[in-house]
């Protein structure tokens, strides 16, 4: 499709599937399901799970019985336009003002320079009707910093910009489908106003009279929506890694390659260990995300009910949590999509592979809802905090409690003698967590060498990003094991379960092994029992590879994929893709007698000469 017809069978598609939500009906849940089938960045992604949940967690009630009926019947279009050309991910740095007129009751939005454009938002460019607009509230010429807004765009009749606005589509990204699907939009404000009453007050407040009332609560809970979005992507990250490794382990198992005996067939190269060893700990991650999405979902909704009450104890490490475990699922879920793709050879550069498609569509999730550097940064800040406080009487709770035991992880050893001994979980626990303190506390003690803890901040950044991802790694190998102690149904699928938890934390050992031994978590001899232990996990998994990739129950249809067909009739069907390329169409191509043909003819008389 051009980028004009892929636009509107978008749109087509998020129309007939809020058709289908209201006229089935759909639960929520099931709602979510659907958007995967969909399976195509919309509008939709933007206004329910970023304008909707924007007016709810900042707006008054008032403004929420006004806008969130007229929301929740599509009957206006909401996108969430934080992003400018210049700023990103310093939000603090937005250059959109919002100054308040007391005289006409009104806040006058403007665009003052080129770089002040809000610039990326979804669902901006060409659809949506309103849009949630961050920018800097200016009260009797005071700058308040960044604050929510609920702007209409365009005119209800016509659709075209309201008076004051300039909007538009921001140009074709990555990929050839992917996410042109979605209108990225910009826009800039000429002066355009608003009523007082379309500030999102929930947390601080403008009065008739122009008076700033600032928040009683937390600043940050202005960032909640993207706190959400930021727990959601997590558990995508296990869905679109599970596709790839789904694909790549089907088809592992039906290519076949050197190692034939006497003519005999060849090898499968899923057999081959170095095929296993990159496939498997992708297939471990795949299950272990999904349950470290499971327990962000439930820490989500914690804190949420401890916000209702007042409660902002915990808003730090869910902020951690998810900005962390959003960089590291996403990353490692962009790297394992590339990795699938090289499992699969040749083929797998195959459009029809579906392994160009994902990955194209997934990796900005690298770099939405927070760079992934700058969101590992976020955890690194709560991690210095954290063990600047040891000591001081205020115990670490939740995913830091591990720092309250710094005295024994600071000096103890691995207890590991024999390769069995990692698939201890008290052992594999403490090594994770040996080494994310002792990374962390390094870090304490360089930055605690600079007189100004900033600049030493600076110096330290690439240290301090290894810190966050050693502490997120050990939050997802800890609700790895978790899970392993909960209630599994099946012996064989818990047995299975179980080799996969190994697999991922051993890899990641074997992955960072300079880390773990620079640290003295571990010796050089523990890391190659661990190694051989890994091995010896892979032959377990071997058997049950595509077993574990079934499991995830994904449709031919929904994979996409020639190479990851769930029959294994993988080159008849290829064959037939190819067929059904458009330059097959003709024998002899279009732009034969215009280029070809002059080309040889001319090599031909120049050879009879
Ligand atoms: C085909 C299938 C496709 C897959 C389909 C899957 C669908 C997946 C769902 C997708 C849904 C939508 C699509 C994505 C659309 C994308 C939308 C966007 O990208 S919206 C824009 C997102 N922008 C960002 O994320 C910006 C990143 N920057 C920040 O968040 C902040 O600026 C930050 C955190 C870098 C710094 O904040 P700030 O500038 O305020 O710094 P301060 O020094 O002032 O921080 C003060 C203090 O606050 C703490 N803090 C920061 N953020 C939060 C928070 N969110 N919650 C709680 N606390 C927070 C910070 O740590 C500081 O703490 P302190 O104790 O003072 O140190
Ligand atoms: C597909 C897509 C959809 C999007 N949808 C929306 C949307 O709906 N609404 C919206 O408002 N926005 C949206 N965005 C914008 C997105 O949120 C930002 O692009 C993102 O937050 C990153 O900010 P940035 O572009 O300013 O990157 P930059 O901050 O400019 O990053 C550039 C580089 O600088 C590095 N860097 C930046 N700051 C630091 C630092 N302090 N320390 C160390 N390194 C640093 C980064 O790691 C990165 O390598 C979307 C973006 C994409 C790609």
């Amino acid at each position: 499709m051009t980028r004009k017809e892929l636009f509107k069978n978008t749109l087509r598609k998020s129309v007939h599937a809020w058709k289908l939500i209201n006229e089935l009906p759909l639960s929520d849940d099931e709602s979510l399901m659907l958007r995967h089938f969909m399976d195509q960045p919309g509008f939709l992604d933007l206004h329910w799970r970023m304008f909707v949940p924007a007016i709810k967690g900042q707006g008054t009630e008032e403004q929420k019985q006004k806008w969130l009926p007229l929301a929740n019947k599509m009957q206006i279009i909401g996108c969430y336009a934080q992003t400018e050309l210049g700023h990103g991910s310093n939000v603090q740095g937005l250059e959109t003002t919002a100054t308040f007129d007391p005289q006409t009751d009104q806040f006058i939005l403007h665009s003052p320079t080129q770089t002040s454009s809000k610039w990326w938002p979804g669902g901006l460019g060409k659809v949506s009707t309103h849009a949630v607009i961050y920018a800097r509230l200016i009260t009797d010429g005071k700058d308040h910093g960044v604050h929510g807004f609920i702007v209409q765009l365009r005119n209800m009749d016509d659709h075209s910009p309201l008076p004051g606005i300039t909007i538009g589509d921001i140009g074709v990204k990555f990929g050839n489908g992917a996410y042109n699907s979605m209108d990225n939009g910009f826009l800039m404000f000429d002066k355009f106003c608003i009523p007082r009453d379309q500030m999102l007050m929930r947390l601080s407040k403008v009065t008739r009279e122009g008076k700033y009332v600032p928040s009683d609560v937390p600043r940050q809970l202005m960032y909640g929506t993207m706190v959400s979005v930021r727990q959601t992507i997590v558990s995508n990250a296990s869905i679109a890694m599970a596709r790839a490794v789904c694909i790549a382990t089907r088809y592992s198992a039906v290519r076949r390659q050197f190692g034939s005996q006497n003519g005999g067939i060849e090898t499968q190269v899923i057999d081959y260990k170095t095929q296993q060893n990159r496939l498997f700990p992708l297939l471990a991650s795949a299950y272990a995300f999904r349950f470290v999405g499971e327990w962000l979902k439930w820490l989500y909704t914690d804190v949420t009910q401890r916000l209702e009450a007042s409660d902002f104890a915990t808003l730090p490490e869910a902020h951690a949590c998810t900005a962390g475990l959003k960089s590291m699922t996403t990353s490692a879920t962009s790297d394992g999509i590339e990795e699938c793709r090289k499992l699969c050879g040749g083929h797998g550069y195959l459009w029809c592979s579906g392994l160009p498609e994902l990955f194209a569509v997934y990796v900005p999730a690298c770099t939405y809802e927070g760079d992934n550097v700058v969101l590992q940064l976020q955890v690194a800040r709560f991690l210095m905090k954290t063990v600047s406080q040891l000591g001081s009487g205020k115990a670490p709770a939740g995913t830091t409690a591990y720092m309250g035991r710094a005295k024994h992880l600071l000096q103890c050893r691995s207890s590991i003698r024999k390769a069995e001994d990692w698939l201890n979980p008290a052992m594999v626990l403490e090594t994770f967590e040996a080494r994310a303190l002792r990374m962390a506390v390094s870090c304490a003690n360089n930055l605690s060498k600079f007189e100004n803890q900033e600049q030493g901040f600076s110096e330290l950044l690439a240290d301090l990003v290894e810190a966050a991802i050693a502490h997120c790694q050990l939050i997802v190998v800890s609700k790895f094991i978790v899970k392993l102690e909960g209630e599994i149904k099946g012996k064989g699928v818990k047995n299975q379960l179980k080799n996969l938890c190994y697999i991922y934390a051993l890899h990641l050992i074997h992955k960072h092994l300079g880390d773990f031994l620079s640290t003295n978590s571990i010796t050089s001899e523990q890391a190659s029992l661990a190694n051989h232990q890994l091995r010896s996990l892979y032959t377990q998994v071997r058997p049950n590879a595509v077993a574990l990739v079934d499991a995830f129950d994904y449709t031919d249809h929904y994979l996409g994929s020639v190479l990851g067909r769930y029959d294994g009739n993988v080159y008849p069907k290829l064959f037939e893709e190819a067929l059904k390329d458009p330059l097959n169409d003709t024998v002899v191509p279009d732009g034969y007698h215009e280029y070809i043909r002059p080309l040889i003819k001319q090599h031909l008389r120049s050879a009879r000469l």
